[in-house]
């Protein structure tokens, strides 16, 4: 109600109940005049506040209006921007009744403090794993406490045992030599365009499958086919990622309704419980035929050696638990490396200075060999990396590692904090709030890399030729403290393995007028894929 209806209603009344008529009116003239002084008083202090926080606080919709015109063209890089103007870190107001208040940062110190120092007092938090409970379960992503801590311990023992490094090595001789090039080499053939993203995508979703459940879904194979458990993975963790933008009473309807994205979700958790339980029954038959048997069968995979444990009180796993072991290691592990090896051919291409110097690198390593062995094997066309070829490749090593501090796989992570606590740089937080750290933002800040942060340069991680590791805290792309990315040796193994066998054979060429930038997800895919052309070096 405002003053222009009083005054129409002030004219419609007869004289003699004008003033009673007037006096009626009264309460509602307060309250008109009442909301409108303190709707002016929000908005002035708000954007008084705003000025404080270096971005406007709106009544009822906090910062929000701020971030949706940041993000038109680049979230990354307007949250990069807010953060570099605010010293490294900033707390975000989302509209009333979201959950979208958080601290964001991106101080190497705040890192150190969340990651490591204080780290029991940043779990995952209920909130995160509520969301992500029906696809994730209690495996070691979403889980806290004692039930990560026995996940990690397991899976950490499992990691660094030889024969899981001798499993890893195989299955990628396995993938790379007898489905990815002959899939390049078809392209090649036929001289066509290919997104190279997806071939990666497939490759390593192929290769995580082995890992944890010892078995390959053929994603990569010519003609690059729908496999359905990879295609109910992938749209399971898409509707998942959904209810992170929608408040928790909208998608917890909708899933009781079964409605929209959570019919979606239903439906797609459906196909990979049915394709997870299969598998799990079969190895659990064929491991109790053979219990006793000494020449039993030599898998190291993820769900074996779960599965050949006990818990505390001496009883196997349940499956649900087994299925919540293995889709927590295929989600960590499915598209990490290849989104990484995306990006990083991408950098080759604007930088050839660097492809030459890798492969300066993989000539040295290939003549090394072939001086070893009498001039054999040296130049043969089936040249196939040794693991302890691919770890002298100390400049690939860099230039990956310059790939992913320009360009991280997970861009951005979150914790919550569970007692008020203050970060080093002087934040206070309250119990509940959520931090999200700005992994890309990381990569991107002067005062941590210096005034060339933005450019390329694989040189930054050499010292006298040798690799040098950076703290986990200025380079978070692995995340640090004792929830340190547990895939992170057989990641770079994998990347190296892949890039090197590519390159020695190839020069990737990125097709013409190509867009490339990053997907907003949780994952930092190209958003169009990366289209190439392939050129044999042999042809050259
Ligand atoms: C370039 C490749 C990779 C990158 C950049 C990467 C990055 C990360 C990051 C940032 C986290 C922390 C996530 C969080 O707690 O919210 C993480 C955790 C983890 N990663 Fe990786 N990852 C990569 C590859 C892999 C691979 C190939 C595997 C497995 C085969 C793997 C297994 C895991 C596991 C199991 C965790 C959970 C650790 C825990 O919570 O204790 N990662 N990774």
């Amino acid at each position: 109600m405002n003053s222009c209806n009083y005054t129409t209603m002030s004219h419609s009344q007869s004289a003699s109940s004008g003033i009673s008529g007037f006096l009626s009116l009264l309460p509602e003239i307060q309250t008109s005049e009442l909301f409108l002084a303190v709707s002016i008083f929000i908005t002035i202090h708000s954007l008084r506040q705003g000025k404080r926080q270096g971005l406007a606080v709106w009544p009822v919709v906090g910062m929000l209006p701020s971030l949706l015109l940041g993000i038109r063209n680049d979230m990354y890089e307007w949250v990069t921007g807010v953060l570099d103007r605010q010293g490294g870190t900033f707390t975000f107001r989302g509209p009333w009744f979201t959950n979208l208040h958080c601290v964001v940062t991106a101080d190497p110190r705040n890192l150190e403090h969340l990651l490591k120092t204080k780290f029991s007092s940043f779990p995952k938090g209920e909130y995160f794993r509520g969301t992500v409970r029906d696809l994730l379960g209690d495996g070691i992503f979403s889980a806290d406490d004692e039930t990560w801590r026995k996940q990690r311990k397991t899976a950490s023992l499992e990691f660094h045992s030889a024969e899981f490094r001798a499993m890893t090595a195989r299955s990628l001789v396995e993938l790379v030599h007898s489905r990815l090039l002959p899939v390049l080499e078809a392209a090649h053939d036929g001289r066509a365009q290919i997104d190279l993203q997806d071939v990666l995508l497939r490759l390593t979703f192929d290769n995580v499958c082995m890992i944890a459940f010892g078995i390959d879904p053929g994603c990569l194979h010519p003609g690059l086919p729908e496999i359905p458990f990879a295609k109910a993975f992938e749209d399971a963790t898409e509707a998942t990622i959904i209810r992170f933008i929608t408040p928790t009473a909208m998608w917890k309807a909708l899933r009781y309704l079964d409605l929209g994205s959570e019919r979606w979700l239903r439906r797609s958790l459906k196909r990979v419980d049915e394709f997870a339980y299969d598998v799990i029954r079969t190895r659990k038959k064929e491991l109790s035929l053979e219990s006793g048997d000494k020449n039993s069968t030599e898998r190291t995979d993820l769900l074996t050696v779960f599965t050949r444990l006990k818990d505390e009180d001496g009883r196997a796993f349940s499956d649900k638990f087994l299925r919540d072991v293995c889709v927590n290691f295929i989600l960590a592990g499915r598209d990490t490396s290849s989104v990484a090896l995306a990006w990083f051919f991408w950098l080759l291409d604007k930088h050839p200075e660097v492809e030459e110097k890798i492969l300066g690198e993989i000539n040295t390593i290939v003549k090394e060999r072939g001086s070893r062995n009498g001039g054999e094997g040296a130049e043969g066309e089936e040249l196939v990396f040794r693991p302890e070829e691919v770890k002298k490749m100390e400049y690939l090593q860099a230039a990956l590692s310059e790939a992913l501090r320009l360009y991280p796989s997970v861009p951005v992570d979150h914790k919550e904090v569970v007692e008020d606590e203050v970060f080093p740089d002087g934040t206070a937080l309250k119990k509940g709030t959520k931090v999200v750290y700005a992994i890309f933002s990381m990569g991107r800040m002067e005062s941590i890399w210096g005034k060339d942060c933005r450019d390329y340069k694989p040189e930054r991680w050499l010292k006298d030729g040798r690799f040098m590791s950076e703290s986990a805290y200025k380079f978070t792309a692995f995340n640090g403290g004792p929830r340190l990315c547990l895939g992170k040796d057989f990641a770079y193994y994998q990347m190296k393995f892949v890039a090197a066998s590519i390159l020695r054979r190839y020069h990737v060429r990125v097709a013409e007028g190509h867009p490339v930038v990053p997907k907003m997800a949780l994952t930092m895919y190209m958003k169009y894929g990366l289209k190439v052309t392939l050129c044999r070096r042999d042809e050259m």
